[in-house]
């Protein structure tokens, strides 16, 4: 910081806010910190008696905060963002489309490493809608050595840390199991839930069978639906360890990959997935995504639905944050379950 007449101020950076009074008529910030001084600012700041500014010099290999904030939006934004206005120094990005909000969490880490550089994003692998804020960037001083963005460039690598994937997967085969269901005893409470949560992506149930249980009488039923123009299989129930539960054991003789059998998550213990060689994905959902308000199918539907590929990893990932609170009134996505 130095203090210079306010003659030579123009293209200097302003240290802190200057107020303006014209008594009956305004008081307020006339310029705020940040600001970079113009040849017609310099009447104005003359007439509130500034004769002198104290300022931030702009030398070579330092960088104004608005312009770093720039790099390190570059850094973040992928097609389907859209970015707001530098304002003192930050800028946010948010959605153009509806689809799931995808975070590299290593390079974002490996960017907030550095000092006085900050990137704060919205929790990764929820849905978003045009207009949904993801992220704001900035740096901490008025003035930054521009070797830190460059170090935040290189943590970051070539492609965007953040992404906006629309949801790709349009179409889905049910296939509900039990013989309860399948011969009428009760009614099926199950597949509406799934339709609903599907349709919240823009997925259709387009193929639905309904099969008694028995290993040989699901994988006959998923064997079926392999041979339908769907995107992603789905069975519901037959997922825990009763003697009749053969829904795994059908799903693994359908020739699926299988990524998962249990899962970090409460309720979800028991999901399945699955992937077939042609890259279609197949879930097994237990009993709890029928009744409770949020399940681990609601965590990883998005990703799989945009066409993500999902690893054992990122079940793994789940853990912490995976137990639901089961609180009175249901807030989620509003709240830790699924992340922190
Ligand atoms: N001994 C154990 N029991 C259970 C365990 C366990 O680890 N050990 N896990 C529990 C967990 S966690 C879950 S989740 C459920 C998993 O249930 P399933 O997926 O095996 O569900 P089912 O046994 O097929 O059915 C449970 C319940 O839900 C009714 N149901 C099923 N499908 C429908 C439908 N389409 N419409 C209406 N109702 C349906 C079914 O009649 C049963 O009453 O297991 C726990 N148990
Ligand atoms: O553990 Mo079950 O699959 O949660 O409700």
């Amino acid at each position: 910081m130095k203090c210079i007449k306010t003659e030579d101020a123009v293209g200097h950076v302003l240290c802190h806010d200057m107020t303006q009074i014209i008594p009956g008529v305004s008081k307020g910030p006339r310029f705020r910190k940040g600001h970079i001084v113009t040849a017609e600012d310099i009447p104005v700041l003359l007439s509130m008696g500034k004769e002198q500014l104290y300022v931030w010099e702009l030398e070579p290999g330092f960088l104004h905060e608005n312009d770093a904030a720039e790099r390190l939006c570059a850094l973040c934004q992928n097609a389907n963002m859209r970015k707001s206005e530098t304002k003192e120094g930050k800028i946010e990005l948010s959605s153009d489309i509806d689809g799931v909000f995808l975070v590299d969490t290593e390079r974002l880490n490996a960017v907030n490493s550095i000092d006085e550089i900050m990137i704060a994003t919205r929790r990764g692998n929820g849905i978003v809608h045009p207009g949904d804020k993801l992220c704001g960037t900035r740096v901490i001083p008025l003035v930054i050595e521009e070797e830190k963005l460059r170090q935040a460039e290189q943590a970051a690598g070539g492609t965007p840390i953040l992404e906006v994937r629309p949801f790709t997967l349009k179409t889905a085969a049910v296939v509900t199991t039990g013989s309860e269901v399948a011969k009428g005893r009760i009614p099926d409470s199950f597949t509406p839930v799934v339709e609903r949560k599907l349709a919240a992506l823009g997925i259709r149930m387009t193929e639905h069978v309904l099969v008694e249980d028995g290993m040989e009488n699901v994988a006959a039923a998923i064997e079926q639906m392999k041979n339908k123009p769907v995107d992603m299989i789905l069975c519901t129930g037959g997922m825990s360890v009763d003697p009749d539960d053969s829904t795994p054991g059908a799903i693994k003789q359908s020739g699926a990959d299988i990524v998962t059998y249990g899962a970090p998550v409460l309720p979800g213990a028991m999901f399945l997935l699955g992937y077939y060689a042609d890259g279609r994905p197949v879930m097994g959902l237990p009993g709890c995504v029928m009744y409770a308000k949020a399940t681990i199918f609601d965590l990883v539907l998005p990703r799989i639905a945009a066409g993500v590929r999902l690893t054992r990893r990122d079940f793994v990932a789940l853990g912490e944050g995976g137990l639901c609170l089961g609180c009175e009134v249901c807030t989620y996505p509003h709240c830790g379950f699924g992340g922190v």
